[in-house]
């Protein structure tokens, strides 16, 4: 398959985008006039994940400022430079039930509530390291340019219009001033705070910055520390509580997640440890947040169960593997011919592994790694064994991929508890063994060339002769042979070998139909190989002396059988077909572990578990 295949979250991602910007409710804000230029109809919305990876949708590339949004981000550089203590002594962590712009400050202390309105706001820029105001607004900016990953810019045209708008906030910084929680001239330190507001991101920007704090204070695209796991648990918190001044209650209810909104447009989500979101549309609700922000970050919430509460959510990402087919193959016995081609095509089979809790970040993780490692694939096994919860978004995630994937020819099998594949897939089975051989059998039907069709198709008649141990007896070998097997019938589900049986050295030749070889413990049968046409059942086969297996036909069965009392009689009559057959039975047993050696080193060699 060559065609990258479109992410299931980039499909879900614009679908939402779409809906949302039908939401023409809510006011530019103009109480600082340049924001009130803004287009209403802009509305970008990105999602960027634990491991760096960005989901776009709609004007997601659009700059404008970054105002309250910057709050939580200065509060992370203020924690970092001061310490927790250092700043709880200026600035409070209560939410206030109040506007943004609330004078209320705390009794007793004079402290500003929460560093999230704009009384804590001013405060907290005062905290952060720098000689100067000069050089604690350079930290800022090199801070906000850090958690974004790019270098960020002022607009000085919002600055200067906030600047000449600004008195509430100057009113609050003489009596924060007033109160002992802010030092030094309060014109300067309102000129950081204005400045700080007036910062130029996009829905990118804030999604990336999301996913920094998200990542414990690591920027997950550029891979640069901004601030340490602590400060960001500390920041997330207050971000959960206050984020959305008077409306952080019901924004926890119904988003469940960590977010600050900006008069811009602008808000910023995050789930720890697993992402962020960004959104940008200018028309605000009464309490100054984005109304397509909030619909988008509710509605993201719901279908992705990103709500911090949901059980899953507070598990990381898991561990998956992802590997190719080149060295992998079933425990199916199968013909040389078979063999062959699956091994000239082996690369057209590809098992992904999941384990764990599959929520939203798990389940990003795994259907990425999957789209980018199908080059050349045709068969995808999906082993989903080790899957405990999958949350309907995994699954919803999954079956879009599925289908992608099936528009481009590649086919799935699922390999899930029971057989009961929560994902819609060609076929599922019990074992990861069974869904590969159903690959394997599709490649094989696929790949085989016609001459060759009828002799390979599983409901083939295998003679003697085209029976795969005896391939290079010569004719006159297979003639002494002939005479002296018995054919043995067996019905479906009738035993050959039961666990414990002592095998001899008969040989059974598989000519129709096929046995399977079962595990047996207590009530649980555990199917563990399979044998089909032109294929011999020997001592070897059962692996051990005391053969540890049931083998049953799985479907109506016809051997043909040569004994070990005939073999010895053939001995004395015929010891060079013995030695050949011997040679044969070598030979087979060496391509074995030929196979076995190559899977081991697959499995141990090209896993590649994905990192959380
Ligand atoms: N909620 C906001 O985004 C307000 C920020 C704006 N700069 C102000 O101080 O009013």
């Amino acid at each position: 398959m060559g065609e990258q295949v479109p992410s299931p979250v980039q499909v879900r991602l614009d679908e939402l985008h779409a809906r949302v910007q039908l939401n023409c409710e809510g006011e530019v804000a103009t109480y600082i006039p340049a924001l009130g230029k803004a287009d209403p109809a802009l509305f970008g919305l990105a999602l960027a994940t634990h491991d760096g990876h960005v989901y776009e949708s709609g004007d997601t590339g659009v700059g404008f400022t970054i105002q309250s949004v910057s709050k939580p981000f200065v509060y992370a550089l203020a924690l970092y430079d001061r310490g927790l203590n250092g700043v709880l002594e200026r600035v409070g962590v209560e939410p206030t039930g109040e506007g943004f712009d609330a004078l209320r400050l705390e009794p007793e202390t004079g402290r500003p509530l929460n560093p999230m309105v704009n009384a804590g706001a001013i405060v907290t820029a005062s905290l952060v390291n720098g000689d100067d105001w000069g050089q604690r607004f350079q930290r800022i900016l090199d801070g906000l340019s850090a958690f974004a990953g790019r270098e960020l810019r002022v607009d000085h045209e919002v600055l200067a219009s906030e600047e000449r708008t600004g008195d509430h906030n100057r009113a609050l910084g003489y009596l924060l001033r007033n109160a002992g929680v802010l030092e030094g001239d309060v014109d300067k330190a309102l000129a950081v705070y204005f400045r700080q507001c007036s910062v130029v991101v996009t829905a990118r920007d804030l999604a990336v910055m999301g996913a920094t704090l998200a990542g414990g204070g690591v920027n997950p695209v550029t891979g640069q520390r901004v601030v340490g796991a602590d400060t960001t648990e500390h920041v997330l918190a207050v971000m959960a509580t206050c984020g959305t001044y008077d409306f952080a209650g019901e924004w926890l209810l119904r988003a469940g997640l960590p977010a600050k909104s900006g008069v811009a447009g602008g808000l910023v989500a995050v789930l720890p440890s697993q992402l962020g979101i960004g959104v940008f549309s200018p028309p605000l609700d009464r309490r100054g947040t984005s109304v397509r922000a909030i619909a988008a970050c509710q509605e993201l919430s719901a279908r992705f169960g990103l709500h911090l509460m949901r059980p899953v959510n507070r598990t990381a990402p898991v561990l998956h593997r992802f590997l190719r087919g080149d060295s992998l193959s079933s425990q199916r016995s199968r013909r040389h011919a078979e063999r062959e081609i699956l091994q000239a095509n082996s690369g057209q089979i590809a098992i992904c592994e999941l384990q764990g809790d599959l929520g939203f970040a798990a389940a990003d993780v795994a259907v990425r790694a999957i789209a980018d490692g199908l080059d050349g694939v045709r068969w995808l096994v999906l082993d989903l064994h080790r899957v405990g919860r999958a949350e309907p978004v995994a699954v919803d995630l999954l079956d879009t991929l599925v289908g992608e994937l099936r528009e481009r020819g590649v086919g799935t099998a699922v390999a899930a508890e029971d057989g009961e594949s929560p994902v819609i897939a060609e076929a599922s089975f019990r074992s990861l063994d069974e869904a590969l051989e159903w690959c394997e059998d599709a490649l094989i039907a696929q790949e085989c060339p016609p001459s060759e069709r009828a002799g390979l198709d599983p409901a083939a008649h295998v003679p003697l002769g085209e029976q795969d141990l005896l391939r290079d007896l010569p004719a006159e070998m297979i003639d002494v042979l002939t005479p002296l097997v018995v054919e043995r019938r067996l019905a479906p589900g009738e035993p050959l070998f039961e666990p414990g049986d002592r095998p001899d050295e008969t040989l059974y030749f598989v000519v129709s139909g096929g046995l399977i070889a079962q595990q047996v413990s207590g009530d649980e049968v555990i199917r563990m190989a399979s044998m089909g046409p032109g294929t011999t059942v020997t001592r070897l086969t059962l692996v051990d002396d005391r053969n540890p297996y049931r083998i049953v036909a799985e479907e109506p069965t016809v051997l043909q059988v040569l004994s070990q009392t005939v073999q010895k009689r053939l001995e004395d009559e015929h010891p060079q077909v013995v030695e050949a057959l011997h040679w044969a039975m070598a030979r087979g047993l060496a391509a074995r572990l030929r196979q076995a050696d190559a899977q081991n080193h697959a499995l141990l060699g090209s896993a590649v578990p994905v990192e959380r």
